[in-house]
């Protein structure tokens, strides 16, 4: 779980997770970074809801049915799972681990139960950043901009909001999405921040032991 930094220090890969009530922007902001961060992969999750329109099956999501996610869940293909508004979502095990084990960082967009079971097995490799709407109003109107879902179930994802809501204080960060630019350059800063913790950069004591030799002649 080997990755070098830019200015070749190995460390560890991390473990990036974006959560939010539904709408609140985790979608628009994970993309921002895919094409801004190199070294970052999105776990892309299974799920038996059904496909948005625009959405991409691989990409967005694995499309399966919910006998296929039980077979899944029994043969210890999931990282974690969760039932959310009444579906199953789960993160498939492997492209993690081979992401990890590459020495790439990954990107989850997990609800709060996944976060705390993903938290449980790997705390200290587990970034975790819960991203806030600014109001109410403006989450009930980027629900209905997005344009993806009827009325009913927007109805359903704003009463839930509430619930995930509650969660908020089980996160590292918490950034708050007034606007998209702002917001993307706060995550980031986040990731950047946490590249250069001490403790992940295993390669940081031969690093140091090279200097002092070099200072020492
Ligand atoms: N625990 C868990 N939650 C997931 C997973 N994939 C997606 N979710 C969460 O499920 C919720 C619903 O996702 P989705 O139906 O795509 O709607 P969205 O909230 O508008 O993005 C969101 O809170 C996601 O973060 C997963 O693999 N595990
Ligand atoms: N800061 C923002 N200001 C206005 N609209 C936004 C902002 N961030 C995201 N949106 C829009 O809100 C809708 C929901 O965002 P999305 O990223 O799909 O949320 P989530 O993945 O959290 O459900 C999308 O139409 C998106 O373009």
């Amino acid at each position: 779980m080997t990755a070098a930094g830019f200015d070749g220090v190995e460390r560890r890969g991390l473990m990036f997770v974006l959560s939010s009530p539904s709408g609140a922007g985790k979608t628009t902001l994970s993309r921002m970074l895919l094409e801004r961060e190199p070294g970052l992969k999105m776990s892309v999750s299974a799920t038996t809801r059904a496909m948005r329109p625009g959405e991409v099956e691989g990409r967005d999501y694995y499309f399966v049915d919910k006998p296929k996610f039980e077979q899944m869940v029994e043969q210890g293909e999931l990282l974690e799972w969760a039932t959310v508004f009444d579906n199953l979502y789960g993160t498939p095990r492997a492209p993690v681990e081979a992401a990890l084990s590459a020495g790439q960082d990954v990107l989850f967009d997990i609800d709060w139960q996944g976060t705390q079971q993903l938290h449980q097995k790997a705390s200290i490799d587990v970034v975790r950043v819960f991203i806030l709407p600014p109001s109410a109003d403006d989450l009930e109107k980027r629900l209905h901009t997005r344009a993806q879902d009827s009325d009913e179930v927007i109805r359903g994802r704003m009463s839930r909001a509430t619930h995930e809501l509650s969660h908020w204080a089980e996160y590292d960060y918490i950034v708050v999405n007034h606007n998209v630019d702002d917001a993307f350059a706060e995550v980031q800063s986040i990731l950047k921040a946490e590249r250069l913790k001490r403790e992940r950069r295993i390669g940081l004591t031969e690093f140091v032991r090279k200097l002092q030799r070099q200072l020492e002649k």
